[in-house]
Formats: structure tokens, C-alpha cells, sequence
């Protein structure tokens, strides 16, 4: 008999270069890429709900599916639901409906992978609130597809179960893509000026993107460290055509700030968080040029279910 209720945690994930693999089939749909993951993160909890908190979900009129909240507003993440409605959980034909509350301290919308980090928080914690019995690699397949077929991310679902500071080498869910990383931590700062619309960005053209993502990509496989790979973040911003003013403009600040006191080799300048009007510093750059940034660190253990 299960608990019938889990909670899992899952690190916020900053982009900060990719290409684009679009494919026929979810599992093997991606991007290759890399960026860090955060202490900073998303909480999912996942429950058999009372009848009384039934609701219906949009595009479901006859479904009840139980209460889905954001923050505790009412809220849904169309890869969420569909995690659930593949694990089986999600109106389960018994008159059992199932509650879904997310809450996280980061912006949606704003490149720190919100949507796959709930997708795949659902993925652990319906599995170990309903003994569905799958293995990590699966609820991370689950979780990826779903995020792919959304077209809200294509890259976060498997650095989010990664944790650290993921290298895509190669696009896909688990058993089709392949990962590496750059063995650090390092304090994180970031400051959000506004969304970006992921589904616009991936819905266009991306050859331009995608040709500075692999650019970027094999510099920093000639060297897996952090000041390289926020390196090749600015370049990629710049060479992609993705680079927003306000984030421009505190790239500059934390780049002046740093050449004026000379700074030491902790601090590796800023970047913009892909796709995000948001800016990431390592280390103390954004606050020594006089930003009021949320602070976290870089996330060492990645996606788990914590006890709540
Ligand atoms: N208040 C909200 N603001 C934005 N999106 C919301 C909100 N509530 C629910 N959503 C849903 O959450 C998902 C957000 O996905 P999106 O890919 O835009 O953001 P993200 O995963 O946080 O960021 P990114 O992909 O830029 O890293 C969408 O499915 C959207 O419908
Ligand atoms: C496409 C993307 C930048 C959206 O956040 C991310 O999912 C990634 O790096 O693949």
C-alpha cells in the first residue's frame, strides 16, 4: 500500500548556451548545451485529493483531476499533466482525484526551467505516492517528453536530474542523450527583468541559435571550466541575436565593476539565463555592481524526493 503522497524537490536550471535537435520522436528530441542548476528550485507535492477539491481540468471538461496549484493560486503546467496522464495518476477511474501543489521561489517564464523542473518533481512524486515503480531513468523520460512535446524546454529536464553544472553533449531523455559536467560550485546571483516566451523562440527559425550553441558547445569541451563556459555564454547571446537591453546593460555594469576594482579570478563576469529576460553572475558580480540579486548556489545533488 502506498502513501498515497510525496513531495520532491527539483533545482532551477539556467541555460547558458544550447542548439536545437527537434525529432520525430520525444525521447530523442533535445538540445545540446550547458548551464546550472540551482538550490534554488521548485517543491512538487502530490496527492490523493478529497472529493471536495475536484475540480476540471481545461481541455478535460468531464475529468476531474483535483486541485493544481502554483504558489497556491490556482495554476497548471501542461507538461505537468501530462506526466501525470502517462504515470496513470491523473484521474484515476476510481473517483480518486489527485492534487498537485508546486511552489517555487523563481520567476516562471523567466529561463530558470520552471516547467520542467515541475514536470519532472511530478514524475518522482506521483511515482512514489501511487508505487507506479519506475526507475529513475524512466520518470526522467517521462518527464523530458512531456517538456518537449509542450515545447516549453528541451534541455532542463535532464540537467534538473543531473544537478551540478550539466554539459548536454547530446540531445535527449536518458538512453538516447549523453551528459558530462564541470565538477565546481560557486555562489549564484541573478536578476529577472521580465519573461521571454520559450515556445516563440523554439517555434522560429533556429539555425543561427543552433550554429552559436554548437560554437560554444566546443569551446567549452576544450575547457570544462566556469570562466569558460560564462564566456561562451556572452558570445552565445551576442551571436544568436538573443541578447536583451536590460540584461546587456548589467553584463556591462558587472564587467565594469569588475575591471575598476580588479578584481580576483572568483568572479567570471555575467550572462543572460536562456530564455529569460534574466541575468546570472558566479560569484558576487551582479551585488558589486550595485544589483539587488537573489542569491543561491549551484544545486550538488539534483532532482530527489524529500521528505515532507
Ligand atoms: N503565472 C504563470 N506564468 C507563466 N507561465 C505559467 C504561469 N502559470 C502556469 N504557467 C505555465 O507554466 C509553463 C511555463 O513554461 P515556460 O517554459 O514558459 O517557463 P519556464 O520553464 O519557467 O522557463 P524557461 O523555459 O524560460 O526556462 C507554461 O506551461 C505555462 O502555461
Ligand atoms: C530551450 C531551453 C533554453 C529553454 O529553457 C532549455 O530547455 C535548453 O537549454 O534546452
Amino acid at each position: 500500500m502506498s502513501r498515497q503522497r510525496a513531495t520532491a524537490f527539483v533545482p532551477g536550471h539556467v541555460t547558458a548556451f544550447f542548439s536545437a535537435h527537434p525529432a520525430e520522436r520525444p525521447a530523442a528530441a533535445g538540445s545540446r548545451g550547458a548551464g546550472v542548476t540551482l538550490t534554488d528550485g521548485v517543491t512538487v507535492r502530490v496527492s490523493a485529493a478529497d472529493e471536495a477539491g475536484a475540480s476540471v481540468a481545461p481541455g478535460q471538461p468531464t475529468e476531474p483531476v483535483g486541485p493544481r496549484t502554483i504558489d497556491g493560486e490556482p495554476g497548471t503546467i501542461g507538461a505537468v499533466e501530462d506526466v501525470l496522464a502517462e504515470l496513470g495518476v491523473r484521474g484515476a477511474g476510481d473517483g480518486r482525484t489527485i492534487e498537485v501543489a508546486v511552489e517555487t521561489d523563481l520567476p516562471i517564464g523567466a529561463g530558470f526551467g520552471v516547467s520542467g523542473a515541475a514536470a519532472l518533481g511530478a514524475a518522482l512524486a506521483a511515482n512514489a505516492a501511487f508505487d507506479r515503480g519506475r526507475s529513475e531513468n524512466e520518470l526522467v523520460r517521462i518527464a523530458h517528453e512531456s517538456e518537449v512535446g509542450r515545447g516549453t524546454g528541451l534541455g532542463d529536464v535532464v540537467a534538473q536530474a543531473r544537478g551540478g553544472v550539466p554539459i548536454r553533449l547530446e540531445p535527449g531523455a536518458p538512453g538516447v542523450g549523453d551528459l558530462d559536467g564541470i565538477p565546481a560550485t560557486a555562489r549564484v546571483e541573478y536578476v529577472t527583468f521580465g519573461e521571454l516566451s520559450t515556445e516563440e523562440v523554439l517555434g522560429g527559425d533556429t539555425a543561427a541559435l543552433s550554429a552559436a550553441g554548437e560554437d560554444a558547445l566546443a569551446r567549452l569541451r576544450e575547457d570544462p571550466r566556469l570562466p569558460t563556459l560564462m564566456d561562451a555564454a556572452r558570445g552565445f547571446a551576442r551571436d544568436a541575436d538573443l541578447l536583451v537591453p536590460e540584461v546587456a546593460e548589467a553584463i556591462a555594469a558587472v564587467e565594469k565593476s569588475g575591471d575598476d576594482s580588479g578584481s580576483d579570478g572568483d568572479d567570471h563576469g555575467a550572462a543572460m539565463a536562456m530564455l529569460g529576460r534574466t541575468v546570472f553572475a558566479l560569484g558576487t558580480g551582479l551585488s558589486d555592481a550595485g544589483y539587488d540579486p537573489e542569491v543561491c548556489r549551484i544545486d550538488a545533488a539534483g532532482a530527489r524526493l524529500v521528505e515532507r
